[in-house]
């Protein structure tokens, strides 16, 4: 990938933020920050979850102002009083958290984010160009309702591509993309540099920052603690620089005798409806007391149906195919599931695990107003309500500012470690993650999956579905790949390999010997 440019050769900034300082009442979150992009670079922006990355990135693009501090634009002071006006000047942003109307199509959403009449026809084009350029996939007249998230994003990708930014902002692209997605998306980050453009990476994935930028500035409690360059570091040490100690590692599979089947899936069949989710042919899948299956596959597939299935969002005709702790529940939804002590953390955080407009406290109640202990004969029990609450906040280290903020204020790592406490704190015996550790620095995804981990052990049964190959390598027991919405035969980690997986979720039964059996 790049090359270092030599320091007597450097390309002058392009963007730069200066000393710049944003205050959230008593929470100080980026304190004197200073980076500078530079032409035909890809830098980093590291830090772990509540760093401020989120908050300089907004700041050098409009959508909030600095207490002090300022930015320069090609030298010059600049003053951006919003997204729309250094949208003008070339900044493009991409952000954790997409901004799309599912009902729209593609053309029709990219459309509304344009100033003038453009004809439909003719953006579609003009986006069929730059798909072509940049070598995204993206199709112009699907609805995006339809779309997983990392077409979602290829979509974000394009809207900001067709401003022809001078810097594109990338906030943690990777995070829900399969490897080969990655991949794909550096090749676009390349080319993007290559023409003088500079794009502003954030990521937790440290091997990717590594390979792919050519330096990296490091936040640590809204303050700067260094810019280095990231290919002679090593992903521990960039992690020590960010966390300002060494970073854990989740503990593997300990040998512990697997229970009762917690989770049976019996011949599912779901018909596709047309918009969000694809349709699911004959699934099976036993997930028993004490482990940990992991289901990988490219994002589309039918993970988010089967999520939806299980979660009891999505109807399930026959009873009998979704057996959860001996009780029959096809037929049941969400909340009569959640009675029986399954829990269920889906992939977008804010929207569908969390209203963004509530507070956190409320957020709770979503899914433990059913449990008995919050809500008793139809009344809330505020005091119950608030020491669940705080004790999510203490033992997941969710960090905000604020005793009790709305739940879009949150960072999204902090944000993703506060859904996953509110389920695992309700002592699920079943427990289904869609993307567990989607933006979560390497401390606290490490934390996570030893959690994750810690339930199994306790007699949970668990079931994640996630498109990072690592992760489920690292601390499942069995996995098994989504493909077309049929899912092969869970295989146990030690029998299979990355190679395998890979070819079993281009559509070939490699990862496991049939597609039936559990
Ligand atoms: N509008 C806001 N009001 C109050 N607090 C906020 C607001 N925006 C961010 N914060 C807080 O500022 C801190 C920094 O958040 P920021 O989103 O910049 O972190 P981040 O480094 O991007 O984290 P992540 O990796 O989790 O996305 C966090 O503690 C967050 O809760």
């Amino acid at each position: 990938m790049a090359e270092n440019v030599p320091a007597n050769a450097l390309p002058a900034s392009l963007l730069e933020a200066v000393g710049l300082t944003k205050r959230f009442g008593a929470l100080l979150a980026n304190d004197h920050v200073s980076l500078a992009i530079r032409a035909g670079e890809t830098h980093a922006l590291l830090g772990e979850n509540g760093a401020g990355k989120s908050t300089l990135v907004k700041m050098m693009c409009g959508l909030l102002q600095p207490d002090s501090g300022e930015l320069l634009y090609d030298g010059a002071p600049i003053v951006f009083p919003d997204p729309a006006t250094s949208r003008a000047r070339g900044v493009g942003v991409v952000f954790q958290h997409f901004a799309l109307f599912d009902a729209l199509t593609v053309v029709e959403n990219v459309a509304l984010g344009l100033a003038g009449h453009e004809p439909l026809a003719t953006l579609a084009a003009r986006i069929e160009d730059c798909v072509h350029r940049y070598g995204l996939s993206v199709e112009p007249y699907r609805r995006v309702g339809e779309l997983s998230v990392g077409e979602r994003q290829r979509v974000e990708i394009v809207r900001c591509l067709l401003g022809n930014p001078r810097v594109l902002i990338l906030d943690e692209p990777t995070s829900v993309l399969t490897p080969d997605e990655s991949e794909s998306l550096f090749r676009t980050v390349d080319l993007l540099t290559g023409e003088g453009r500079a794009v502003l990476f954030i990521s937790h994935k440290l091997d990717e920052v590594r390979r792919l930028c050519h330096r990296a500035t490091v936040l640590r409690g809204g303050k700067f603690i260094a810019e280095v360059d990231p290919k002679t570091e090593t992903a521990s040490s960039l992690a020590r620089l960010m966390v300002g100690a060494e970073v854990p590692r989740t503990p593997r599979s300990v040998t512990h005798a697997l229970g009762e089947p917690r989770l049976l899936v019996n011949k599912l069949n779901v018909a596709g409806d047309g918009s969000r989710g694809s349709a699911l042919h004959d699934i099976h899948l036993e997930i028993r007391a004490g482990e940990i299956v992991g289901i990988a596959g490219v994002a589309g597939n039918g993970q988010t149906t089967l999520f939806e299935a299980l979660s009891g969002e999505k109807p399930v005709v026959d009873q009998e195919a979704i057996i959860i702790d001996k009780v029959a529940a096809g037929g049941l939804g969400p909340t009569e599931r959640r009675a029986l002590k399954a829990g269920f953390v889906p992939e977008e955080r804010l929207g569908h695990a969390a209203a963004p407009d509530m507070r956190l406290s409320d957020n709770v109640l979503l899914t433990t107003h059913g449990d008995g202990e919050i809500v008793r004969l139809g009344i809330i029990r505020r005091s119950a309500l608030l020491a669940r609450f705080q004790e999510i906040v203490k033992r997941f280290d969710v960090r905000f500012g604020g005793k009790d903020p709305k739940a879009r204020r949150l960072s999204g790592g902090n944000l993703q470690k506060f859904v996953i406490g509110r389920e695992v704190l309700r002592e699920p015996v079943l427990i289904v993650v869609d993307q567990p550790t989607w933006g979560v620095d390497a401390a606290a995804a490490a934390f996570i999956r030893t959690t994750l981990r810690q339930k199994a052990a306790e007699g949970c049964a668990v079931l994640v579905i996630s498109q990072d190959l690592d992760e489920l390598l690292e601390f499942t027991d069995r996995i098994a790949v989504m493909s077309e919405g049929r899912l092969t035969a869970p295989v146990p980690v030690a029998e299979t390999s990355r190679e395998a997986i890979g070819l079993a979720m281009g559509g070939a039964q490699a990862a496991g010997e049939g597609t039936h059996a559990a």
